[in-house]
């Protein structure tokens, strides 16, 4: 099994997708990240294009002790100068040189002769040499460059001193063969191509960065260039994560292996989507919401009895932390039961038929059917009518910027008609609410969960809140509406407790089990 080295330009080609702006401390962030992935090189940008793109390629540099860390530098010796002051402290440093070698950059961008961007390039690499131990030069285009030329640039380029080839295809234009056979030529007819390393860099505007990627590896290169989600310039580069697990997953057909810690893919996928703003699509491979979610019922079913039926990737492989059964109009009986079980109801076979017939119903109106929901299903088929325990009074916020929220809070006890006041600090106005609500109560419970929802528009919106309330084992929901929030909070708070307390008291295990129905 051979190496293939990772070189992830998150920070630089991935920067530069079209809305994307890093801080130095926001590219430190990602580039600590990216250590503990185990990338092998970091591009952390282009220093020469800007003092901020300058101070961030020299803070990454200084913070980064395993990786090797890069700067992107045209062929010119101001841009070589700016790279190597902000990696000189580097405990790795690597220039990347490039310059473009297909006819249409030479004619229309660089208006270049061949002759012109060999002389440059060797000139440019030359220099490089001078300051950096290892310098990669990339032929800018190599997709649409004349094969034959290719040659000669690599091999000008290897003489000129060059560490690292790279050959892109820098407007995602070649299929995965096309791809592959220009190494294979340049392996076969450039004197000297076994003392560099070759890499290979896909960007994906035909949708193949990663398959031609991949190609690129079963011909052999040692190195592939690409970033964290895929972003980068237009339609982005190869994603990392999903090279990564194409060759773990199928490491028998690839016989190759990347230095990455998978585990650390979730995380770093988060990451690099908060901090570019860049959102990852639900049904991205590897790192999409749904990459393990299951909806279907056959699907579902077939998941619940051997995962590896409809997955070919554990998600804790890549640190997400377990598949999801989604319930929604395509779910089946066996997923139902299965969510129904994890909130604490044990239900006849009879009993979920019923119930199933009336979720099918709900689900034909709901996109997907929640926790929430499904305890509603049961509440509204065997829960008793509604008798509270307490019923609010009044509440109190004492709230500031620079002050902690306190909450003051009277309840009536329904029994006895008792009037029950408390009062609460907390982290927010919320949690000082419902911290109050616990003094008076003394009941033990656990939130679960707590949405927000505005019911009506404008300045008088209705607001609603939801709870969802844990104690032992039992799952209760609360709801409360008001047009004051934190007042809608409390109620919701009160109701979830009034439900805990009815299902306990009033209706014990036993009568319930009569019923066929246990709760917990
Ligand atoms: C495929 C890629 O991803 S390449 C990397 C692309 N990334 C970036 O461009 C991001 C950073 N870029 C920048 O900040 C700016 O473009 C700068 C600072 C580098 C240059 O800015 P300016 O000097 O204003 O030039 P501008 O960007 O308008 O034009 C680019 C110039 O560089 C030349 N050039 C392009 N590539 C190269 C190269 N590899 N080597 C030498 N010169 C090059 C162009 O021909 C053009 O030269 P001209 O002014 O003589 O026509
Ligand atoms: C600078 C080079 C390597 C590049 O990003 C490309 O050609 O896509
Ligand atoms: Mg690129």
């Amino acid at each position: 099994m051979r190496t293939v080295e990772i070189f992830d330009t998150t920070l630089r080609d991935g920067e530069q997708s079209p809305g994307v702006n890093l801080s130095t401390s926001e590219k430190v962030e990602i580039a600590l990240q990216l250590e503990k992935l185990g990338v092998n090189s970091i591009e952390a940008g282009f220093a020469a294009s800007s003092p901020g793109d300058f101070q961030s390629v020299r803070a990454v540099a200084k913070e980064v002790k395993q990786a090797t860390v890069v700067s992107l530098s045209r062929s010119v010796e101001k841009d070589i100068d700016a790279a190597w002051e902000a990696l000189k402290e580097a405990e790795s440093p690597c220039v990347h040189v490039f310059l473009a070698t297909s006819p249409i950059h030479r004619k229309h961008k660089l208006r270049m002769s061949k002759e012109e961007v060999l002389e440059n390039l060797d000139q440019a690499i030359r220099y490089a040499k001078r300051f950096f131990p290892k310098v990669e030069f990339s032929a800018e285009d190599a997709g649409r460059t004349e094969i034959d030329y290719l040659c000669q640039v690599a091999e000008r380029a290897i003489k000129a001193g060059a560490d690292v080839l790279n050959f892109p295809d820098t407007v995602g234009y070649l299929t995965p063969e096309e791809y592959a056979d220009i190494f294979i030529q340049l392996r076969r007819r450039v004197p000297g191509i076994e003392k560099v390393h070759l890499s290979a860099h896909c960007h994906n505007d035909l949708g193949m960065a990663v398959a031609n990627t991949l190609a690129a590896i079963q011909a052999g290169v040692d190195q592939v260039e690409g970033t964290i989600n895929g972003i980068g310039e237009r339609a982005g580069n190869a994603a990392i994560e999903e090279v990564a697990m194409a060759l773990k997953t199928r490491e028998s057909y690839y016989q190759a292996a990347t230095t990455l810690n998978h585990r650390e893919i979730a995380r770093t996928s988060r990451l690099v989507s908060k901090l570019t703003g860049m959102f990852v699509p639900g049904n991205k491979a590897i790192v999409g919401a749904n990459a393990f979610a299951h909806e279907s019922g056959i699907h579902q079913d077939g998941i619940l009895k051997h995962q590896s039926t409809y997955e070919i990737i554990r998600p804790e492989t890549v640190g997400f932390e377990k598949s999801r059964l989604v319930l929604g109009k395509h779910s089946g009986r066996h997923a139902f039961r299965d969510h129904l079980s994890a909130l604490g109801y044990r239900l006849t076979d009879e009993q979920v038929n019923q119930l199933f017939a009336r979720f099918k119903e709900m689900a034909d109106r709901k996109k997907e059917i929640t926790d929430q929901d499904l305890i509603a299903l049961v509440e509204e088929k065997w829960g008793e009518p509604k008798a509270e325990a307490y019923a609010l009074e009044w509440v109190q916020l004492s709230y500031g910027n620079q002050s902690v929220p306190t909450a003051s809070i009277r309840l009536r006890h329904a029994e006895t008609g008792e009037l029950l006041e408390e009062a609460a600090c907390g982290n927010g106005s919320l949690d000082a609410i419902f911290k109050a609500i616990d003094r008076i109560t003394e009941e033990e419970v656990e939130l679960v969960d707590c949405k927000i929802v505005s019911v009506t528009r404008g300045k008088d919106a209705l607001g609603e809140v939801y709870v969802q309330l844990n104690q032992n084992g039992l799952t209760v929901q609360g709801r409360g509406v008001s047009t004051d929030i934190l007042e809608a909070g409390a109620r919701a708070y009160i109701d979830g407790i009034n439900r805990l307390i009815q299902r306990r008291g009033e209706k014990p295990s036993a009568e319930k089990e009569k019923m066929g129905v246990s709760l917990g």
